[in-house]
């Protein structure tokens, strides 16, 4: 059990209490540097299991996430608006300060994506897109040259933000929609998508992230790939963190933690075919995965890259 007398949760206890008694989490010096040493804070690997804090902590934890949450989307407002002022907007991304981030994570989804789909994705989906879809553009420009993209985004002014920075783009403004909706909301509209992304702050604690999967289970084309991102060690006090066993009508074939900058830890998993005696009403339960699963996370939580689909063989088990 971690309580609050670790070193490492004092520390972050200490800028969660500076962090939570700022009058706005807009970007600002103080908001930019209390985040930037957060960030840093809870980048090195570390023993930390997020899922054996106290109570205490654990508390302070979810209320962590929910102000990195809210910062990272008035960040992005922010910088979608100056942005917006340019005659190109997308010629100008780089002066996002995390856009190299995104980069580096997109060139990661994308690797993690093309090992285990040997078909390019007609449509994908992303879920949480915002008012800067960075994903997206990246992935469309640099990597899925001939793939739509479509956003989603609960935010009624994310729509009207991103559209303002891929219009002036021939290519993009062809190949990117936007929907204003929550994704609980979307239906039978998912089976048409090849690969859904889920963003990080989709699904804030463990209970909304695993309702958001189950509905995404629900809805996805049998064989569908999800891409999620999770997040590993102290970074799990920055965003959610997605267990394996949370993919409830998934198959989880590979989780990928990066230990640079890249912040998020990356999750590929696939729908399930539809069993005969399965519907889409009653989705395939949990995977009897063999207990080796939950070994590979607990026996080394420094362990960065977990391939289910070698450790565990399970295409074979599934053939
Ligand atoms: C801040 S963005 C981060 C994504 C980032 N721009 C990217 O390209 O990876 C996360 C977005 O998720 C959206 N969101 C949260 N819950 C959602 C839901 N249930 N359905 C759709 N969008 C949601 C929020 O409105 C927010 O704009």
């Amino acid at each position: 059990m971690v309580c609050e007398k670790d070193p490492l949760v004092q520390k972050i206890t200490d800028l969660y209490d500076q962090i939570s008694t700022l009058d706005s989490l807009k970007p600002s010096k103080d908001v930019n540097m209390l985040f930037t040493q957060l960030v840093l804070t809870c980048m090195p690997p570390t023993h930390i299991d997020v899922t054996k804090l106290c109570k205490k902590v654990q508390q302070m934890r979810s209320k962590l996430i929910r102000l990195c949450g809210e910062a990272e989307g008035l960040l992005e407002t922010h910088f979608s608006t100056i942005l917006a002022s340019y005659d190109n907007p997308l010629h100008h991304l780089n002066i996002f300060p995390y856009y190299t981030n995104y980069l580096k994570l997109s060139q990661l989804e994308f690797n993690i994506l093309t090992k285990h789909c040997s078909n390019v994705p007609n449509k994908v989906a992303f879920v949480g897109s915002g008012p800067l879809p960075l994903t997206s553009i990246v992935l469309a420009s640099f990597h899925l040259k001939t793939t739509s993209f479509h956003n989603y985004d609960i935010d009624p002014s994310a729509k009207s933000k991103a559209l303002r920075l891929v219009s002036s783009d021939p290519d993009l403004s062809r190949r990117m929609f936007f929907h204003t909706t929550d994704i609980m909301d979307v239906t039978n509209g998912l089976k048409e998508y090849d690969v859904v992304f889920l963003a990080a702050l989709v699904g804030m604690d463990k209970d909304e992230k695993v309702r958001v999967v189950e509905h995404l289970a629900k809805y996805m084309n049998p064989g569908a790939v999800l891409m999620l991102r999770s997040a590993h060690g102290a970074r799990g006090f920055l965003y959610p963190v997605v267990d394996p066993c949370d993919l409830r009508g998934f198959q989880v074939l590979s989780i990928f933690h990066p230990t640079d900058e890249v912040i998020n830890s990356v999750i590929i998993a696939r729908k399930f075919p539809m069993p005969k005696h399965c519907s889409a009403e009653h989705p395939v339960g949990p995977l009897k995965l063999p207990n080796k699963c939950f070994d590979i996370d607990m026996l080394n939580p420094l362990l960065n890259h977990v391939n289910l689909m070698e450790e565990l063989d399970i295409e074979d088990q599934l053939s």
